[in-house]
């Protein structure tokens, strides 16, 4: 069925207690032009958690829903799991996939889209690994997956089930992170969300308005990122008449921090200040839809 003989499940990585909050936050920024004061921001927001991301856990329940697919669909293939920026390092993981004896193994990447940060990062996080781990197997990334119905058909679902919590009328806002104008493919980014987000408004409100919205930005002010922001979007909306707002973090596969803070308690504590009823929408987490892709999309890729 496919030439791979493993998957390995590669995402971002996120602190699991208020001890590994700076060392984090030092693998994420190192290089980067961010300012100070804004990672003192963020670590409070991980603070908030105690100091736990929930990627982690958020990453251990999609392991464990990818091998049920593949136990369902006889897929007898291991399944591995490594992170950019905190234990399970991605290089100790290609390290324990070479001494089992794996060849070639399908990256499935907990990110939907094209785009540096969503995608050519990852790339290079591969290639770094496989150059610190000699033997290391091949590992091809699988394909991005912002257009699948595995991804699209559960943010569908979570859409109209947040608009079925507000009154008629509500507007559906596409949430996604902020990245900068000068980022490498941020056009193809942009298209991709675009997409998404009509498929998924077209059949959760046909016909109804809605916008596609940036969050969690964080370089310096005077380097421009992708806007509107959510929360100066919030306020337009206000100043409209709009009066509650679905927002459907279609950026993101999973609850993690920057939906957990940056939505639920910093967007929606701006539309309760604007009298805006506000009800976020579920993301694919472990939905056996979203599980199964790993296995369809390594099937398109022998
Ligand atoms: C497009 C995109 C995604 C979606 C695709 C994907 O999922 O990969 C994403 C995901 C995530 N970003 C995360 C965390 C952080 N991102 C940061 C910084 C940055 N993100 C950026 C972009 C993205 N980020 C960019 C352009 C920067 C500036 C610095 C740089 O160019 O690298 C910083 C530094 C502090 C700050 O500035 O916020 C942190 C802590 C977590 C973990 C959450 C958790 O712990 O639960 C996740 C899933
Ligand atoms: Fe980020």
């Amino acid at each position: 069925m496919t030439s791979h003989d493993a998957l390995l499940l590669l995402s971002f990585g996120g602190p699991e207690g208020p001890e590994d909050v700076i060392p984090f936050l030092e693998n994420v920024t190192r290089g980067r032009n961010i300012p100070r004061e804004r990672l003192e921001k963020v670590g409070e927001h991980y603070h908030l958690f105690g100091g736990v991301s929930p990627i982690n856990r958020l990453c251990r329940e999609l392991k464990a829903a990818i091998e049920a697919d593949f136990a369902a669909h006889d897929v007898d293939l291991p399944v591995y799991w490594g992170n950019r920026n905190w234990t399970p390092y991605l290089a100790d993981t290609v390290r324990r996939m070479r001494d089992d004896g794996i060849r070639r193994a399908a990256a499935f990447v907990t990110s939907a889209y094209s785009g540096y940060s969503t995608n050519d990062q990852y790339l290079q996080d591969i290639a770094r690994a496989r150059e610190e781990v000699p033997g290391a197997p091949e590992i091809d990334k699988l394909p991005v997956y912002g257009d699948r119905p595995g991804f699209l058909d559960p943010f569908t679902d979570a859409a109209g089930d947040a608009l079925g919590r507000l009154p008629d009328g509500a507007r559906l806002l596409f949430t996604a992170h902020s990245v900068p104008l000068s980022q490498p493919n941020r056009e193809l980014y942009v298209a991709e969300l675009e997409d998404a987000a009509r498929t998924v408004a077209g059949r959760a409100a046909p016909g109804a308005p809605w916008d596609l919205v940036y969050q969690s930005r964080s370089g310096p002010p005077s380097q421009p990122w992708l806007e509107p922001q959510i929360t100066d979007h919030l306020e337009k909306l206000a100043g409209e008449g709009v009066r509650a707002v679905a927002a459907v973090p279609i950026g993101f596969v999973s609850d993690h921090m920057e939906v957990k803070y940056d939505l639920d308690v910093e967007a929606a504590g701006r539309a309760a200040e604007l009298g805006i009823a506000f009800v976020r929408a579920a993301t694919p987490g472990s939905d056996p839809r979203f599980a199964a892709l790993p296995r369809l999309l390594m099937e398109e890729t022998k």
